[in-house]
């Protein structure tokens, strides 16, 4: 945990209709809402700061609709990498490394805003699971969030975008359930390093408040069952298959293989975890800031899995066992990185 010292009117956010939205971006090289200067991180994964030059005229992202949705598609284009993201839920529903897709999409993702997109990385906040007075896996999933900030880092060297929601977003039902006043910011940069997702929250009321967070990443896998998992081996876990219990860890030291119904959370995790696919011969990895946690899932086939079941593994770094707590005026950021070649 850090605190702030920032002005609170660097977080000021954005609003209006799908068509002032599109007129401000269109197919521009960057947009800039407020600034971000002041965004300073204090340790783990820099919060980058990006800039905006109109001078640019590198086509960094272009804006289009996915069933009822904005989707925001952004390049870096010296690095081969395309994201996709959905402002409802702020969904990152594909990144391509040279072309290649590396998060699943279910083919029965639902884009109508109804409800969570299954695939890519949807976030889970302020509650991760049941685990609270929320639905499933928190709102910020199936909130629409707004495009703050879009542009290229100081060195030129990544593009990102900055994305934000608070308390003033949600619907009554949803402020009864969690009544706090936050603002929540989702960084999304691509660069030489590969794709960061930073995610972070400051308590902008009166009271404190806690919540449990991950990022839900799908992997795109060729079969589960051909996938080692590193990094989760002695690890202590609670078993959700099992009525949460928790079991010691398992040595697993060619990696940890899925041959059933996987549904865990490994609790203090090491910061670097990887996935070696050995039919498509690809190793993911993920390095985490500030998310102790890390959610291993995959239904397996059981009744009510999704048809495209064996295409995804989901690891999903996150703060879950220990619920983090802000004071008023504190604020959080979690972050990970994704690298593959
Ligand atoms: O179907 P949902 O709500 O997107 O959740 C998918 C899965 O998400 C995982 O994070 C949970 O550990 C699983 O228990 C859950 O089934």
């Amino acid at each position: 945990l850090w605190t702030t010292t920032h002005p609170k009117s660097c977080w000021k956010r954005r609003s209006g209709s799908y068509s002032a939205f599109r007129r401000k971006i269109g197919r521009v090289s960057c947009v800039v809402e407020g600034s971000s200067q002041n965004m300073e991180v204090k340790s783990g994964a820099d919060w980058k700061i990006l800039e905006s030059d109109s001078s640019d005229q590198q086509q960094m992202a272009i804006l289009s609709k996915v069933g009822n949705l904005e989707q925001i598609t952004l390049h870096h284009a010296p690095s081969n990498q395309q994201v996709q993201v959905v402002l409802f839920g702020a969904t990152v529903t594909s990144w391509k490394k040279n072309q290649v897709e590396r998060f699943f999409l279910s083919q029965e993702a639902d884009f109508s805003g109804q409800k969570p997109i299954r695939g890519g990385i949807p976030l889970c906040f302020p509650q991760f699971g049941p685990y609270g007075p929320l639905a499933q896996h928190g709102f910020a999933r199936i909130s629409y969030w707004h495009l703050k900030q879009m542009g290229t880092t100081q060195d030129r060297s990544a593009n990102g975008l900055i994305l934000s929601l608070s308390n003033q977003d949600l619907n009554s039902a949803l402020i009864s359930s969690w009544p706090f006043l936050f603002t929540a910011e989702y960084q999304i940069i691509l660069g030489f390093d590969g794709l960061e997702t930073h995610f972070r929250v400051r308590n902008d009321g009166e009271e404190p408040f806690s919540f449990t967070f991950a990022f839900h990443n799908y992997f795109d896998v060729s079969d589960v069952s051909s996938c080692q998992i590193f990094g989760l081996e002695n690890i202590p876990y609670c078993d959700r298959r099992k009525n949460d219990e928790w079991s010691e860890g398992e040595e697993n030291l060619s990696g940890f293989q899925m041959m059933e119904p996987v549904d865990r959370i490994y609790s203090s995790t090491p910061d670097e975890l990887a996935i070696f696919d050995s039919s498509k011969l690809q190793i993911i990895k993920i390095k985490k800031y500030h998310l102790p946690d890390s959610t291993l899932w995959n239904p397996f086939g059981i009744q009510g899995s999704d048809p495209g079941w064996k295409r995804f593994l989901c690891l999903e770094p996150g703060a879950i066992k220990s619920p983090i707590h802000l004071k008023p005026g504190e604020e959080w950021q979690g972050s990970q990185l994704i690298q593959s070649e």
